[in-house]
């Protein structure tokens, strides 16, 4: 398969270069930059040095970039991807975007939250979250790529919420991000004396994962649902760590709740379920596609606390879009993402 990568000098393009080098079956025939045209990756990432020869192109021809692939991959900041999926909409290429532009149902959900209009309304598009939306991802002409707190938070919660066991207007998401997660230009609050031996939440009841964690788990529950999301920074580079909360139904034991994460996940080579009283961490899914998954029965509470890891920029990323990738091409899931994570 032929596949163009536009924003390559991203972090999650970045990344999904370093994915697509070693995929058996994806041959990079194009990558973008607006700002490094004509350069190397190499030169703005040097640990791909080698690896890829060809030159950063712009993406004011991505009709010819269309041309050329049957996947293309974007990794812009959200409201950009619309461009580029209107741009292509006529055209046999596929695509996955790894921002937001394509993951909201109702666009007017997005608008509200995002803050630009959807200039794309018409596009058919699936969430892609790969476990979840496995069947509506094999024939998508658009995959809006699931973000990472919500790929790590939704996963935790979609057992429960399946099988009724939680109250879904009780969720709380608790959840910790490393800084790559922001995106390689430079910030203020990422700033080295900012970051170090610091810790602190932000967009605390307005983050814009809020209203994505509740659509997927309103899919799977066939229920409203109304949840807090409160993100964290966290001195480190990669990973999430997502805590989240929901009170239990009347009578639910902690067997309900371990038969409904083997039930939905028994089978899932990258959800790898710990079990009751057990405790993720982000380092043991490092570099990996991995979501590692535990939960816990407060019977004092009557609450369940799940935990989940994941590297955001794999599962909440690029290996996510690789898996989305390999599932809409028919291959196995697993092709080019078989990584042990990279420990200690
Ligand atoms: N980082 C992460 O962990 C995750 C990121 N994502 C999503 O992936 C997308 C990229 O994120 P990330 O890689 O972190 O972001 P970065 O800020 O690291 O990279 C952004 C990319 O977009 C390009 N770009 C920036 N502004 C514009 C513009 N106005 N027009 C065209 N291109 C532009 C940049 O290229 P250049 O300036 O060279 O042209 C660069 O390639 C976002 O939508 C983000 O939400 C999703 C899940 C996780
Ligand atoms: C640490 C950090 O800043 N994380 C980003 C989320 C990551 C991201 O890029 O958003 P998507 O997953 O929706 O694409 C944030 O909170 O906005």
């Amino acid at each position: 398969m032929k596949v163009s990568v536009i924003g390559a000098t991203g972090y999650a393009g970045a990344e999904l270069l370093r994915l697509l080098y070693q995929h058996p079956q994806a041959e990079v025939v194009h990558i973008t930059s607006e700002s490094h045209t004509g350069e190397k990756i190499a030169s703005l990432y040097p640990h791909l040095r080698g690896l890829y020869d060809m030159e950063l192109e712009s993406m004011k021809d991505i009709e010819r970039i269309g041309r050329d692939s049957d996947f293309v991959f974007i990794g812009l900041p959200h409201g950009h991807a619309m461009e580029v999926g209107r741009a292509l909409a006529g055209m046999p290429v596929r695509i996955i975007d790894l921002g937001a532009d394509y993951r909201f149902a109702d666009t007017e959900v997005y608008e509200a939250w995002y803050h630009v209009p959807h200039t794309h309304q018409e596009a058919e598009r699936v969430y892609g979250l790969a476990e979840l939306y496995r069947e509506q991802i094999k024939n998508a002409k658009i995959i809006g790529n699931a973000g990472c707190f919500t790929t790590a938070s939704i996963l935790a919660l979609a057992p429960l919420a399946k099988q009724h066991l939680i109250d879904v207007n009780t969720i709380i998401v608790d959840a910790k991000s490393g800084v790559s997660g922001a995106g390689r230009s430079a910030k203020q609050a990422n700033h080295f004396p900012e970051l170090y031996d610091n810790f602190r939440a932000y967009n605390v009841a307005k983050h814009r994962h809020t209203p994505e964690i509740e659509q997927a788990l309103a899919d799977i529950s066939g229920e409203k649902v109304l949840l807090n999301f409160t993100p964290h920074l966290v001195p480190m580079s990669r990973g999430i760590l997502s805590t989240c909360y929901a009170n239990l139904k009347e009578g639910v034991t902690a067997d309900l709740v371990s038969a409904a994460f083997a039930k939905l996940y028994g089978k899932e080579y990258f959800i790898r379920l710990l079990g009751e009283g057990a405790y993720p961490s982000t380092k043991e899914v490092r570099g990996s596609n991995f979501c590692d998954i535990a939960w816990h029965v407060d019977e004092r509470t009557g609450r369940v606390i799940v935990l989940s890891a994941i590297d955001n920029l794999v599962k909440g990323a690029a290996g996510q879009a690789v898996q989305n990738f390999n599932i809409a091409c028919g291959f196995e899931e697993r092709m080019g993402l078989d990584f042990v994570p990279l420990y200690p």
